[in-house]
C-alpha cells in the first residue's frame, strides 16, 4: 500500500489531472484535483475567481486547500500549474508527501492546451510566449519541490505511470 501523498505538479498541459486520475486507479487510492477541489469549495469556476480576485486570491485558495490535506490518509493529488509560485506550497508538499514533476516542452504542452479555455492565463494571442515565459519562471520551482521528474513529451500516459510507481516501489 502506498503511504504517502503522491503530489503531481508540472506546467499546464503536463497531465497532471489525467495521469493522476489514471494513477489513483492504479494504486486504489482516493484522487483529489487542486483545481476542482478550489471549484467546488468556491461554488465557482476558475475564469470566474482569477477575474474576481487576481491570481492572488486563486494562490491563496490553492494554499488553503493544501493544508486541508495535511495528515488525511495517502491520496493522488493533481496541483495546479502555478501552485509552486508560493514557498509556502512548495513546503506543504514536500512536508507531506512524494512530489513527482511532470515535465512537458512548451511545444506539448501548446499542442495539449490548444482548445482551451478554461485557463485564464492562456487566453491571450501571445500563448506560446506566456508558457514559454511561465516555464522558465518555474522550472527551478517543480525541480526544488520534486523528489521525481518525468518526462511526458513522448510515451503513452501508461508509461508515466509506469515510471512514477516503479520509482515509489509499486510498480
Ligand atoms: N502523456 C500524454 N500523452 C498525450 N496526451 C496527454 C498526455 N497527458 C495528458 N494528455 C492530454 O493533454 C491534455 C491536457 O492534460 P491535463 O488536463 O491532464 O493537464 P494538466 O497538467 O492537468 O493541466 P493544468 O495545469 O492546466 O490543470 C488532455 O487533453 C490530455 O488528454
Ligand atoms: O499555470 C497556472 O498558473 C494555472 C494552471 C491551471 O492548472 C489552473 O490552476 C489555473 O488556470 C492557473
Ligand atoms: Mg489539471
Amino acid at each position: 500500500m502506498q503511504s504517502r501523498t503522491i503530489y503531481l505538479i508540472g506546467p499546464m498541459g503536463a497531465g497532471k489531472s489525467t495521469i493522476g486520475r489514471m494513477l489513483s486507479r492504479e494504486l486504489n487510492l482516493p484522487f483529489l484535483d487542486t483545481d476542482q477541489e478550489v471549484e467546488d469549495r468556491c461554488g465557482a469556476d476558475i475564469p470566474w475567481i482569477f477575474d474576481r480576485e487576481g491570481e492572488d486570491g486563486f494562490r491563496q485558495r490553492e494554499t488553503f486547500v493544501l493544508e486541508s490535506l495535511q495528515g488525511a490518509p495517502a491520496q493522488v493529488v493533481a496541483t495546479g500549474g502555478g501552485i509552486v509560485m508560493r514557498e509556502k506550497n512548495r513546503r506543504l508538499m514536500i512536508a507531506s508527501g512524494f512530489v513527482v514533476f511532470l515535465q512537458a516542452s512548451v511545444a506539448t504542452q501548446m499542442q495539449r492546451t490548444a482548445k482551451d479555455k478554461r485557463r485564464p492565463l492562456l487566453q491571450r494571442p501571445d500563448r506560446e510566449q506566456v508558457l514559454a515565459d511561465l516555464y522558465e519562471l518555474r522550472e527551478p520551482l517543480y525541480r526544488e519541490a520534486a523528489d521525481l521528474v518525468v518526462c511526458t513529451d513522448r510515451g503513452s500516459p501508461r508509461q508515466v505511470i509506469k515510471e512514477i510507481t516503479e520509482a515509489v516501489g509499486m510498480g
